[in-house]
């Protein structure tokens, strides 16, 4: 069981029941001229609390995967549980940060972006949307620009009013694509910390779409790694004992590499392992 529970976590009866099971996923497109294979009979389970990277080359199908969670798309085969519950539409209880932040509507304040979407699917009034919208920016450190518009803030605080806007409707579990890959060197490495952070605060349930090994090794305590495309599982691997802090160590890099050995060098052994 994974070391990192939610303090919510459900009664002893149903601890060890996983949040998300992904059991055999194989997804496709479908265009006018082929069918395209994103990911081949792919399984993994997120515990409560897990910080769950997909890392992989580019085209493996880390995103569509991400949307098949959201319910953006049905699998081909195999089943996505969330709860117990087959996931066949999009639902509150997940909900996706991308890297876009200029999705937030620019005629809209910080506090009326994050309060939006808990009016729009009716969750809380307007008073206690706005007190849940100031209590989220608080935590992402934005409680005193609630009143900017979106074009007033830099990538960073884009970054964050997005995050907000998402921990606000208090989801099963946090989607997040490629958050920061948008961002400068520095402010990705500051957003990663925050991130850090905010979960050492809240304790919620992410899954994390990354191609950078780094980062994967930083944000996550597990790390699914994925062939190239289609992509297939090739192991997972336990990354629990990493930080930034830590990033600069012989143990993170020896991790690092043998984790780009697993990706793209054939005859690794593709069991599970542990990096740390
Ligand atoms: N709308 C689409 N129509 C057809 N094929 C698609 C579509 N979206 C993605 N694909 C294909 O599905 C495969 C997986 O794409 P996906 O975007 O999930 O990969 P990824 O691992 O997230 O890549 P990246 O890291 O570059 O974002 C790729 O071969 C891609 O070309």
């Amino acid at each position: 069981m994974n070391a990192f529970l939610q303090n919510s976590a459900p009664a002893v009866a149903t601890a060890f029941q996983p949040l998300l099971q992904v059991e055999g996923v194989s997804l496709e497109y479908r265009t006018a001229e082929r069918v395209v294979r994103a990911t081949h009979e792919v399984s993994f389970e997120v515990d409560p609390g897990d910080r769950f990277v997909l890392l992989g080359p580019s085209g493996c199908g880390k995103s569509t995967l991400l949307k098949a969670v959201a319910g953006f798309i049905r699998p081909r085969d195999g089943a996505i549980r969330l709860d117990g519950r087959e996931v066949r539409e999009p639902g509150p209880d997940r909900i996706a940060v991308f890297q876009e932040f200029d999705q937030l509507p620019p005629w809209k304040t910080v506090r009326q972006n994050v309060m939006f979407p808990l009016l729009a699917t009716r969750s809380l009034n307007r008073r206690e949307a706005e007190e849940r919208a100031l209590h989220y920016l608080d935590k992402v450190g934005l409680a005193r620009f609630a009143d900017a518009y979106p074009h007033t803030l830099s990538g960073g605080m884009k970054a964050r009013v997005a995050i907000a806007r998402a921990l606000a409707m208090q989801p099963k579990i946090l989607l997040m694509d490629e958050p920061f890959a948008a961002l400068d060197a520095l402010t990705r490495r500051r957003m990663q910390e925050e991130l850090l952070e905010l979960w050492q605060e809240v304790r919620f349930t992410l899954l994390f779409v990354t191609h950078s090994i780094e980062e994967a090794l930083v944000v996550g305590n597990r790390i699914l790694l994925l062939s190239p495309h289609p992509g297939r599982v090739r192991a997972e691997v336990a990354s629990h004992a990493f930080d930034l802090h830590s990033s600069g160590s012989a143990d993170f890099q020896h991790a690092a590499r043998r984790i780009h050995r697993l990706l793209f060098e054939e005859g690794e052994s593709p069991a599970a392992v542990h990096a740390a």
